[in-house]
């Protein structure tokens, strides 16, 4: 039997331990055996006649089959919800520790859909799961009171509940196979959804672009649809042979049985008091299967995210750096070297190779990249700041390689605004800000009048592209680090603004002792560099603004 029919993963996602499982099982046996009971002694009671003790039982086991249940779905939720929140505690941890190629591999889709609704499913699962272990522990004590009223009556059940769970078993690989493919479809779904907002303005404009989206979107729904559809037909064919193989029990007791087994009006009044009473139980078990299959198709699904996370991480490009649990302090400086410094994009169709790069930054001076689209630029920042690993080479500071223990202070040198940065809505992270320099610094990049800082957060981020790019400085600028880093900060400024950038605030950040590192296309601004590089087809090559010039 494959470990997604026994529901392993779903077991091994609860992570259950001996002691939770046995009071799960108490709880639950004991609601089942004080309901088994409530009946023996209703059966009894209405075939004798039942006393003052009789009524007295018939309360006790109520209020103990009622608090058993209680406790038995508390249990039940909690152990479901504590398993929900530690695994996407950790699957959020394990994307954290990712390092950023990592993360490029990562598809994001898919990320989202298991931590929100892979989970909700299996949230979802825990009170009809519960539900059925108390039934299904009901089932089994109303089978031994059978047993006791009727030996060959008891074997026929059991033969019907086999007769059942085989037919369950049966048909469970279709339905996972269903249930997968619907998964998937719904994958594909969700992947159309989110083009179909990114692209919203292009599909705007493109009739016929819109229209083959659309035709996916619905080809996906229609098939998820289809599939959804069949597994619930045989889920329901199995629930109504569940029902109809009970019925047939109900026949052969009432109409059958007694012609070779004469007994009293009484016991198969009895007896079919017993088998009416325990359908009720035994549908709340059948309905339970699909939660419990489509709950184990999530946990098996959620396993399968961290196992990548884990195969990510566990094949990290080298030196990567250990997870630090506070932020390290920046070291002083006097340089930074790479030193034969080697990086290739792989994984992809096309490999692209930047290196071997040597380059020497000296605290406080302004250093300019330039080079054609796709030449490198980019990439020499991420190595520069360790957010890309080298695959050979090193990092220097003053003459000291940073080694992957150096890593978080190292990064710590640098403030970055790279061409696909993200603003984040809170400073946090540092210290109390004090809302005046915020303020003034809003003012200075004249952004005050569409965003204020109040209560350490900006009122709005919905800014134009040039503006959010100057709120990414205001923010960078707060977190005053040693370097900055600056990605065609001002491709997107008017050209006051740029004017501004290059000759005034670049200058004032090297007068704070800052070094500038930005990669720019602005040949007008170049002379406002100490040194310039040029980025060629991934290699550093010398750049002479005379000979520019000239
Ligand atoms: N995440 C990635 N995965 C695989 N290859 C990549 C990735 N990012 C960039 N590349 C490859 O690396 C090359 C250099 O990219 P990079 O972004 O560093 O260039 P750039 O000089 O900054 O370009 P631009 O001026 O267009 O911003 C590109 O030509 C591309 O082929």
């Amino acid at each position: 039997m494959s470990g997604e029919r026994t529901g392993a993963p779903l077991l091994r996602f609860l992570g259950i331990t001996p002691g939770v499982r046995r009071k799960i099982l108490l709880v639950a046996a004991a609601s089942g055996v004080s309901n088994a009971m409530l009946l023996m002694v209703t059966n009894t009671a209405a075939v004798q006649g039942g006393g003052f003790f009789d009524l007295v039982a018939f309360i006790g086991l109520f209020a103990l089959y009622a608090i058993g249940f209680r406790a038995c779905f508390n249990r039940v939720t909690v152990l479901f919800e504590d398993a929900v929140e530690r695994t996407r505690l950790r699957i959020a941890g394990k994307l954290r520790s990712l390092d950023l190629m990592g993360l490029n591999r990562m598809d994001s889709t898919a990320v989202y859909n298991r931590l929100t609704q892979q989970t909700a499913v299996i949230s979802d699962a825990a009170g009809v799961l519960a539900a059925s272990l108390q039934s299904a522990a009901l089932v089994v004590f109303t089978a031994a009171y059978l047993a006791s009223v009727s030996l060959p009556a008891f074997v026929l059940a059991v033969l019907v509940i086999g007769g059942g769970l085989l037919a369950y078993f049966r048909r469970s690989a279709e339905v996972n196979a269903r249930m997968r493919e619907a998964s998937a479809h719904e994958m594909a779904f969700f992947d159309s959804i989110g083009d179909l907002i990114g692209g919203f303005k292009e599909l705007k404009l493109n009739q016929g672009r819109s229209d083959a989206l659309m035709a996916r979107i619905a080809e996906a729904a229609t098939a998820v649809r289809g599939l959804r559809i069949r597994t619930a037909d045989l889920f329901n064919a199995n629930y109504i042979f569940a029902y109809s193989l009970f019925y047939a029990l109900l026949g052969v007791l009432v109409f059958i049985g007694p012609q070779y087994q004469p007994g009293s009006g009484a016991d198969i009044m009895r007896l079919t008091a017993i088998v009416l009473f325990v359908i009720g139980p035994t549908s709340t078990v059948v309905a339970g299967i699909p939660a419990w299959a489509k709950a184990t198709m999530a946990a098996g699904d959620i396993h399968g995210l961290e196992a990548e996370l884990d195969r990510l991480t566990r094949h990290p490009q080298p030196e990567t750096p250990p997870e630090t649990p506070s932020p390290a302090p920046a070291p002083a400086f006097s340089t930074i070297e790479l030193r034969g410094v080697d990086f290739q994009y792989r994984g992809g169709a096309e490999t692209f190779e930047v290196g071997p790069l040597d380059l020497t930054i000296d605290r406080g001076e302004i250093l300019f990249i330039t080079g054609g689209n796709g030449s490198g630029k980019s990439t020499l920042l991420k190595l520069l700041c360790a957010l890309y690993h080298p695959d050979a080479g090193q990092i220097l500071l003053d003459g000291r390689p940073v080694g992957p223990e150096g890593v978080p202070a190292y990064r710590a040198l640098f403030s970055a605004i790279f061409t696909d940065f993200y603003l984040f809505r809170t400073l946090d992270g540092a210290d109390a800000i004090d809302p005046a320099t915020v303020d003034s610094l809003l003012q200075l990049m004249r952004i005050d009048g569409k965003t204020r800082f109040e209560e350490q957060r900006f009122s709005t981020l919905d800014l134009s592209t040039g503006q959010r790019k100057r709120l990414a400085l205001v923010v960078a600028l707060l977190e005053n680090r040693p370097v900055m880093i600056f990605d065609e900060w001002a491709a997107d400024q008017d050209p006051e603004f740029r004017r501004y950038f290059y000759e005034t605030l670049l200058p004032s950040l090297k007068r704070q002792g800052k070094t500038v590192i930005a990669v720019t296309h602005d040949e007008h601004f170049l002379h406002h560099a100490d040194r310039l590089v040029k980025m060629e087809y991934g290699r550093i090559e010398p750049y002479r603004l005379h000979s520019h010039a000239e």
